[in-house]
């Protein structure tokens, strides 16, 4: 029986995260769920912690503060792989993940995929729930990251997503930098540069209805030049 990590980083989720734990508790009860809470000032981390005591299957990281999504998925990884995890989750808090698409991750990775993404590019996959800025910043976004990368995946920064261990071993985490949602393009790109198989399964992305979201000026300024710098890196051999 493979041993399954799923991962949520949070930050102000607390109206949020007891249903997403108890919906992926019920979609997926063997799997363990490691919460990253960057001191949320909402009381999340305390919520997740009273959760935790309950179940076992459940723990909690505590950092200082705010310290970003890719750090958050990079110090779980390293911590799941440490003890000895075979497949690894990434999900968001906010409910916007549903659980009822995990059967397809989970099939498509005992098929042999290295990195399961969960498309919204991909026929049967969509959003719900976005205005036409946010639609146009995503779907824009992987488009001009296809383009310059020369990848063939049609959604680089869905952030439901499943990986290896061998995807997380090819990647190197020690070395991904980027850190908002340009991490999930790193973190694909570097995986296929070093021969990973990655497949897409349809998603429905619907929008939180509780909390905010986290998109920032400065993250998606972050992205705009991280794929310069992968493609540079990949030319020069870095990568
Ligand atoms: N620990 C921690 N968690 C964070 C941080 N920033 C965001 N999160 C958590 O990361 C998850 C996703 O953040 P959101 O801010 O809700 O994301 P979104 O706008 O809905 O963006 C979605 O679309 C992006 C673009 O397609 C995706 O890249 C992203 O992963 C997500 O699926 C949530 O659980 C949120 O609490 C942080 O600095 N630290």
């Amino acid at each position: 029986m493979k041993r399954t990590l799923i991962v949520t980083p949070t930050y102000n989720e607390k109206d949020n995260l007891p249903r997403f734990i108890e919906s992926v508790r019920a979609a997926a009860p063997e799997a363990d769920i490691l919460v990253v809470d960057d001191n949320s000032p909402d009381g999340t981390g305390d919520i997740a912690d009273a959760i935790a005591a309950k179940d076992s299957h459940v723990r909690v990281l505590h950092r200082a503060g705010k310290l970003g999504l890719g750090t958050a998925y990079i110090q779980a990884f390293l911590k799941g792989m440490a003890e000895g995890y075979d497949q690894f989750f990434e999900m968001d808090a906010d409910l916007s993940h549903d659980v009822k698409y995990l059967p397809s991750f989970f099939q498509a990775l005992d098929e042999g995929a290295d990195i399961v993404i969960g498309s919204r590019n991909i026929p049967g996959g969509q959003v719900e729930g976005w205005g036409v800025g946010r639609h146009v910043i995503s779907k824009g976004g992987s488009l001009y990251s296809r383009t310059i990368l020369g990848l063939g995946v049609k959604d680089l920064t869905s952030g439901y997503k499943a990986f290896s261990r061998r995807a997380l071993e090819a990647i190197q985490l020690g070395s991904v930098h980027s850190n908002g949602y340009s991490f999930q393009i790193e973190m694909t790109f570097r995986a296929i540069r070093r021969g990973m198989k990655v497949t897409e399964v349809p998603i429905v992305f619907v929008d939180r209805t509780l909390g905010a979201s986290k998109m920032s000026r400065k993250i998606f300024l972050e992205a705009v030049g991280v794929v310069w710098r992968l493609r540079y890196e990949a030319l020069t051999g870095k990568i």
